[in-house]
């Protein structure tokens, strides 16, 4: 975070799913969930400038609302209001996360709103404060404070920290759909999971600090949603592994699939070959650890 009297930068990066499991549908709608959350250095940035009067967002791509049903703009309002403030602020958001692409993009911006407003504002609102706030704009909004490797359970808000990630590349490769989360959520079936991830497993090889490990244990059972719909998302994975990842899987609800190098230069390979099959947005991240 960049801090210069009345203006302040901060970066929202994108997050990957090493695993995901959906335990059970809860009384209140959401499912019971278990996941292995990775941030990824594919980023947003916001810009906080102080402002008299009242929230203004503005954002640099068509399609991305900028009034209040924007995440970033209901982040800054949580925060005024929870805390009192007066003042307004400008918020200029370089969006660079594709959007409904299951890599929390919207979620990213939000926890960087909430952390930045903090800041600006001198509110000293404890992380664990934060959180509480960022729960109520999304569940995966917590995680998105803390980024690095964590076990998220609940609906997805309930954070424990994990042994990091070796520093490893993140290969992303989006197709041109985006699916929206509460439909994936509203056709999953349980008897139609194929693979499920073995969490405990993961944890173990995360100790060992073995990527090996990890990359042979991911799963995500809301393939068995996403995948049927948008079958170019099996060809991807297919075309990842070919070109020589370690492993591939759609993060979230899809549609982006992720893959892991081991190095950047293979990475970078891998990509380009990804480029000549016609993949609209393809990126190379690394992996980025928890905030202290
Ligand atoms: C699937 C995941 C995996 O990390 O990410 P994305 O693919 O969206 O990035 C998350 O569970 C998404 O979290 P998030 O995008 O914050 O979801 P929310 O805004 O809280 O909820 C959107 C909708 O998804 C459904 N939902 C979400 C989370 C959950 N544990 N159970 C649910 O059933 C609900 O219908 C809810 O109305
Ligand atoms: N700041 C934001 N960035 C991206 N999407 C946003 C934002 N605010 C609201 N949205 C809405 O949320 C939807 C899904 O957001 P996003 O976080 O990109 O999806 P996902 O969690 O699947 O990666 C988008 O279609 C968009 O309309």
């Amino acid at each position: 975070m960049r801090r210069n009297l009345d203006m302040l930068t901060v970066k929202a990066f994108a997050k990957i799913n090493l695993a995901l499991d959906v335990l059970y549908k809860r009384p209140d709608g959401y499912h019971e969930v278990a996941m292995v959350m990775q941030a990824v250095s594919l980023a947003d940035t916001i810009i906080l400038t102080s402002h008299p009067g009242d929230i203004v967002l503005n954002v640099n791509i068509p399609g991305l609302p900028d009034d209040a049903s924007n995440l970033a703009y209901r982040a800054a309002a949580l925060i005024k209001e929870y805390a009192g403030i007066q003042q307004g602020v400008l918020i200029t958001l370089d969006k660079r996360i594709p959007l409904a692409a299951g890599l929390a993009g919207g979620s990213a911006d939000a926890a960087a709103v909430l952390k930045g407003l903090n800041n600006l504002w001198e509110l000293n609102l404890s992380l664990d404060k934060l959180s509480k706030l960022a729960a109520k704009l999304g569940s995966d909004v917590p995680f998105c404070l803390y980024n690095g490797t964590m076990l998220a359970t609940g609906r997805g808000e309930l954070l424990s920290p994990l042994p990091p990630l070796p520093k490893c590349y993140v290969i992303l490769a989006k197709p041109a759909v985006e699916v929206p989360t509460a439909w994936v959520y509203q056709e999953f079936k349980a008897d139609r999971v194929q693979v499920r991830p073995d969490i405990a497993a993961m944890s173990k090889f995360l100790e060992q600090g073995s990527i090996d490990g990890v990359a042979g244990n991911l799963a995500n059972v809301l393939e068995s949603v996403t995948i049927p719909a948008h079958p170019e998302i099996a060809k991807i994975k297919e075309s990842m592994l070919k070109y020589g990842a370690m492993a591939a899987l759609m993060s979230g609800s899809g549609p982006t699939v992720f893959g892991l190098a081991g190095c950047q230069k293979q990475a970078e390979v891998i990509a380009s070959q990804l480029k000549t099959e016609g993949i609209p947005e393809v990126f190379v991240a690394e992996t980025v650890s928890k905030v202290e």
